[in-house]
């Protein structure tokens, strides 16, 4: 469904996505980790068409996206969700959801309709009428993924939907997550930094440091993945731990 095919991205002096390849099924939630600054936003924004890659390619669908606007991949069911959730603040919860959906309608019934439709899905519907502007914390991340939902994705790339959630939240909205794929079949790259909610939901995960994969897999395997470990923890550490397993065994 989607292929990056060694995406680079230069800030002047700064490598921040080193050739980066990695696919992604059909009907997959992938995952994609890394230690902080490792570029996965940098990533996400040159896969959904915010920032022009400096080498490489993305293919979507068996079709190279590369040089198209955000909009139009919107338009061929591309969708992304964004960190830092910006309701329109002035607007309700149903008319910030509709936004999305005029992605493919005039018609503002039509709209409306998709955003009620959605609200459900995501449990919002309660709160259909109020300003988004006094959503929770929670309830803004699932208003964020409300209003990628109302355009209708075949594949959505979550920017860390759970980041600043209580571990409750966090159990409330993983069903949500998982029925996105296994209902509406719609493909799933999430960059996550909660290792339970990963290991929860991803069947594959591709783990960045310093914007090059270093290594892919299950999540099983890249949590004792050596590599991995120190990425997160420090030189070393994969060897620490290991001693501490010994001397505790
Ligand atoms: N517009 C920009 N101009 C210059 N440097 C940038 C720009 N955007 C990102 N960077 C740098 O690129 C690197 C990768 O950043 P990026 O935000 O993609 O990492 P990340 O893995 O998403 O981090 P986090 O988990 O903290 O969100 C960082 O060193 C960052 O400072």
């Amino acid at each position: 469904m989607l292929k990056v095919d060694g995406l680079t991205k230069r800030f002047s002096g700064l490598v921040a996505v080193n050739n980066v390849s990695l696919e992604v099924p059909q009907g997959a939630i992938a995952g994609l980790i890394g230690p902080n600054g490792a570029g996965k936003t940098t990533l996400f924004a040159m896969i959904a068409g915010f920032l022009p890659p400096t080498e490489g390619r993305v293919v979507y669908e068996g079709e190279d996206i590369t040089r198209e606007k955000p909009h139009v991949r919107a338009r061929r069911g591309l969708a992304r969700t964004f960190q830092i959730v910006k309701p329109f603040a002035g607007l309700s919860v149903r008319e910030n959801i509709a936004v999305g959906a005029y992605l493919h309608t005039r018609h503002r019934r039509e709209a409306m309709a998709k955003a009620q439709d959605v609200a459900m899905r995501v449990g919002l519907g309660s709160q259909l009428d109020r300003p988004a502007s006094g959503l929770t914390v929670a309830g803004r991340k699932r208003l964020e993924l409300a209003r990628a939902l109302a355009t209708s994705p075949r594949l959505l790339l979550l920017d860390e939907v759970l980041a600043g959630l209580n571990p409750s939240e966090i159990r409330d909205i993983l069903p949500i997550v998982r029925a996105i794929r296994d209902q509406d079949g719609v493909t799933i790259l999430m960059i996550e930094h909660i290792m339970q909610a990963v290991m929860d939901l991803c069947e594959h995960v591709t783990v960045i440091n310093q914007g090059a994969v270093i290594a892919a897999g299950t999540p099983q395997q890249v949590c004792v993945d050596p590599t991995v470990i120190e990425a997160y923890l420090g030189h070393g550490a994969a060897g620490r731990m290991q001693q501490q397993a010994g001397s505790h065994a």
